[in-house]
């Protein structure tokens, strides 16, 4: 089963109160999202391999070490995944970055494919499926099963919030993939917002309501 890691950090923790704050402006939530992002990739890249290198510096050779391994990739579900490109960019430049377009049907809440546009060597890279909201878990797991269907084998998910809900659909379809969140929250209501949660987040993050 995939594991759970909940990113506590105290800046992520601090940051991810104002998020859900209500009163919370669209410039200042995006603003927000987008510096949590930055500090979950640093965590969710902490088992990157290393190779040792050795360099020459002014006055001595070093034993170093480079990242290596399977090069990144991103994979925002739009359009709430968007939000958190830049900030995880900020720490992996170098990633590649696709993306999958999917909404939630308002009535069934089934995850609805409206784009998908992934890099050629997507199945060659380590990639994180990202989504600020992990609700039902349908759009995640049909993100993760698009990319399965592209011959991709390493992923994970970052989330920000998720519900417990969520969580066991993912970790029960798709075993193999771990999930990294900010919070895990208590339930969701008869519409499928994670309570307490933060609302929609791509209308948060893109003021659309
Ligand atoms: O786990 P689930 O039950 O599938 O719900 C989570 C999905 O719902 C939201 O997207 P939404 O459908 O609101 O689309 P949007 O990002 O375009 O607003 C959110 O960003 C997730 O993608
Ligand atoms: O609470 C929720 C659930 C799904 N999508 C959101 O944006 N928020
Ligand atoms: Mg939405």
């Amino acid at each position: 089963m995939g594991k759970v890691f909940v990113c506590d950090h105290p800046l992520i923790q601090h940051k991810l109160t104002y998020i859900r704050d209500a009163n919370t402006t669209t410039k200042d939530f995006r603003e927000l999202v987008d510096e949590v992002a930055t500090l979950m990739a640093y965590e969710i890249t902490r088992d990157i391999p290393l190779q040792k290198v050795q360099v020459q510096t002014p006055v001595a050779t070093a034993e170093c070490k480079v990242i290596s391994g399977r090069m990144l990739g991103l994979i925002p579900i739009l359009r709430a995944g968007l939000g958190m490109v830049d900030g995880i960019l900020q720490l992996v430049p170098a990633a590649k970055v696709g993306h999958i377009g999917l909404y939630r049907d308002p009535v069934t809440l089934a995850p609805v494919e409206y784009y998908a546009k992934l890099p050629t060597d997507v199945q060659e890279r380590e990639l994180i499926v990202i989504d600020p909201m992990l609700a039902t878990g349908g759009s995640a797991n049909a993100a993760i099963a698009a990319l399965k269907a592209r011959n991709c084998t390493q992923m994970k998910l970052m989330c920000l919030i998720a519900a417990p809900e969520g969580i066991q659909a993912v970790q029960k379809e798709h075993p193999d993939v771990d999930i990294y969140v900010a919070a895990i929250d208590d339930y969701l209501d008869d519409h499928g917002y994670i309570i307490p949660g933060l609302g929609d987040a791509g209308d948060r993050l893109f003021g659309t309501k």
